[in-house]
């Protein structure tokens, strides 16, 4: 069918990260991820899933009357309807962010979204996936976060913060610590000893409900 995604679940939540933390918002799971990255906390979105038309989304998502809605996953790029989902979440009036793991190409995806990029570090075990040539197509209102998962991944995050001239290109450069990993004062320190212009935060989520499915 042409107008149908596959979807692992749709909920309204507080979005546990970004810049727009702390705010209700409507997520949106599309299944399936092409990467394998060795933290991930969603690997129940790999498979499964019901496949559901366009319509019948947009009229759950409309049934929470969220002014946020986050289209997530799984890796949402993954499946090329995700572009016009977008597209009709912006034209219903939400404001809508994104969140793809920066393999795939995001330069057809709306302007209107927020895009938070991931750039994969080498702790995640899919540096080899980024696809740096997203980087030109960021806008102010798009994000770039990195994942870190050590001493090394936050030296490697640093590097590429600087090569590509991330503070300019995007809205909010955000370092997130790997769930666990790394400690997340040792990785805010690092920060602050750096003078970094980013945005440390922290899964709010997993603070608040120890990463349930659906919270
Ligand atoms: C589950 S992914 C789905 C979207 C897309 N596949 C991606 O990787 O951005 C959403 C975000 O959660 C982050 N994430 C996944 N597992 C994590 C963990 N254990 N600790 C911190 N962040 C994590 C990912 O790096 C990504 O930024
Ligand atoms: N509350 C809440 N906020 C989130 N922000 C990103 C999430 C994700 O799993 O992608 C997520 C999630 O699963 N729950
Ligand atoms: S790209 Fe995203 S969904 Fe896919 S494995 Fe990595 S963190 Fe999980
Ligand atoms: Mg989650």
């Amino acid at each position: 069918m042409q107008d149908t995604l596959r979807i692992t679940e749709v909920f309204y939540s507080l979005q546990g990260e970004t810049r727009t933390a702390g705010l209700p918002t409507v997520f949106v799971r599309l299944t399936g991820c092409p990467l394998r990255c060795q933290y991930c906390d969603s690997a129940y979105a790999f498979s499964g899933g019901t496949l559901r038309t366009l319509d019948d989304i947009l009229e759950q998502v409309a049934g929470f009357r969220p002014r946020y809605v986050c289209v997530t996953g799984g890796e949402p790029l993954a499946q090329p309807n995700a572009l016009p989902l977008l597209e009709r979440l912006c034209d219903a009036g939400y404001e809508v962010s994104l969140e793809t793991s920066g393999a795939l190409d995001i330069s057809r995806v709306d302007t209107r979204v927020s895009r938070v990029v991931d750039l994969k570090t080498p702790g995640s075990e899919e540096v080899q996936r980024n696809r740096y040539e997203n980087i030109e197509h960021l806008t102010s209102n798009d994000q770039v976060k990195f994942v870190i998962c050590s001493r090394e991944d936050y030296d490697w995050a640093v590097s590429k913060l600087i090569q590509y001239n991330l503070e300019e290109r995007a809205g909010e450069v955000l370092f997130s610590p790997s769930h666990h990993q790394v400690g997340a004062s040792d990785l805010a320190d690092w920060i602050v000893a750096d003078n970094l212009p980013v945005r440390f935060q922290l899964q709010l989520h997993k603070l608040l409900w120890n990463d349930e499915p659906g919270r």
